[in-house]
């Protein structure tokens, strides 16, 4: 059986699905560029934290932290604390 592009999308038109079609494929894009965006940070994070660590001191910076929480909650809302939490785990691992 053919899967139709109104399948993929859920959209009962073709209208509406070409619409949605369009619409995920910048969406896709956005998310490339935000993996990359994230990848990046780790790195940056990565140097910060070898350059403590190798100073003597400790891989975590708490008040540092809670400066990036709040940047992401004043920016996204609630949900945003969240996803900074999320960032930092990538960037520091597990606390
Ligand atoms: C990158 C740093 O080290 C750690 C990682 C952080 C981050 O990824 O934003 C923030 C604080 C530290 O726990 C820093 O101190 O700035």
């Amino acid at each position: 059986m053919t899967v139709t592009a109104a399948d993929k999308t859920g959209a009962r038109t073709t209208e509406a699905a070409d619409v949605i079609t369009g619409a995920r494929e910048r969406i896709d894009a956005l998310d490339d560029r935000i993996i990359g965006l994230i990848q990046e940070r780790m790195a940056v994070s990565a140097v910060i934290q070898e350059a403590r660590i190798t100073s003597g001191g400790r891989r975590v910076n708490l008040s540092r932290e809670m400066e990036v929480l709040d940047h992401y909650r004043h920016a996204l809302g609630k949900p945003g604390t969240a996803l900074a939490m999320t960032m930092l785990e990538l960037c520091r691992g597990r606390v």
